[in-house]
């Protein structure tokens, strides 16, 4: 049986392509919805959901496929510690693939992000991160930024919440020692670009990640549907997915 797979979204500039990646993979496009969808009739229709829409709109998602059991793979970014939330009670009774970004390379530079993070010292080494995104786009830091971020905290052994130092403006005071700060540029059609730098005194080591195409991303939130179709229920990532 082919895998039957629901797009909310699918009006979106993910969801066009996620119409088309759907067919290419040798599953079933079940169908798709804009804002005006009704998710609870998509859901019956799919073995699994994947959702690129708004994180104003996650909690709703989250509560509406655990109610019918279908799989979701999440790809919104922007979402509040409170979304956050509502996804982990969703993964208790539903599989959640959730994933700032699908790119497989993206993944590979936050493993390697989160071995600096350990490597090198923050007392010498500032970390920094810069993200360069499309004019459209409506959250900031991206949700890569912050997954950066975290990759870099989890190295250090420390929580990015205490750390971080985002959107600095007018008398911000010297940099704090052991901060992880964050710059969002916007502009033009960038698909999304992703550093992470860390200066010291006599040194500075840059790792980046361009994506070119935003095919990247629908490849991979497929690839992640017919993985997560019959997986208990449970919160999964691309690290899963990988292996890494
Ligand atoms: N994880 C990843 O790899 C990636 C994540 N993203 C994230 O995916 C999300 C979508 O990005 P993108 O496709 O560029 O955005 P678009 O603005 O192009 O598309 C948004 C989609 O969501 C729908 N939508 C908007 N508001 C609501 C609502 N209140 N309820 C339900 N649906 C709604 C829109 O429907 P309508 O047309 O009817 O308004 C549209 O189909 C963003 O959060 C973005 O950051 C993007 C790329 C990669
Ligand atoms: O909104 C986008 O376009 C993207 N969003 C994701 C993010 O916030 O990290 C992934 C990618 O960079 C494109």
């Amino acid at each position: 049986m082919k895998t039957r797979i629901g797009i909310a979204g699918i009006t979106g500039r993910m969801g066009r392509l996620l119409a088309e990646a759907v067919p290419a993979s040798g599953a079933v496009l079940a169908g798709g919805i804009g804002r005006d969808g009704d998710l609870a009739a998509l859901a019956v229709e799919s073995d699994v959901i994947i959702d690129f829409t708004t994180a104003a709109t996650t909690a709703c998602h989250a509560r509406s496929l655990a109610g019918a059991a279908t799989p979701w793979v999440l790809g919104t970014t922007g979402l509040t510690s409170d979304d956050e939330a509502e996804v982990n009670v969703a993964s208790a009774r539903i599989p959640v693939f959730a994933a700032a970004n699908f790119a497989p390379g993206v993944n590979l530079v936050l493993a390697i992000a989160e071995r600096l993070g350990a490597a090198l010292p923050a007392e010498s080494h500032d970390a920094e991160i810069l993200e360069m995104h499309h004019r459209q786009k409506i959250d900031a830091p991206s949700g890569t930024a912050i997954a950066l971020g975290r990759a870099i905290a989890q190295g250090r052994g420390v929580d990015l919440d205490s750390v971080i130092e985002s959107g600095r403006h007018g008398a911000t005071g010297a940099r704090k020692p052991g901060a992880i700060g964050f710059a969002a540029l916007r502009g033009g059609q960038i698909v999304g670009s992703h550093s992470a730098i860390f200066t010291a005194a006599t040194e500075q080591i840059t790792i980046t990640h361009h994506a070119l195409d935003r095919r990247i991303f629908a490849d991979g939130a497929v690839r992640a549907a017919l993985w997560l179709a019959g997986k208990p229920p449970g919160r999964y990532g691309m690290r899963d997915l990988l292996g890494l």
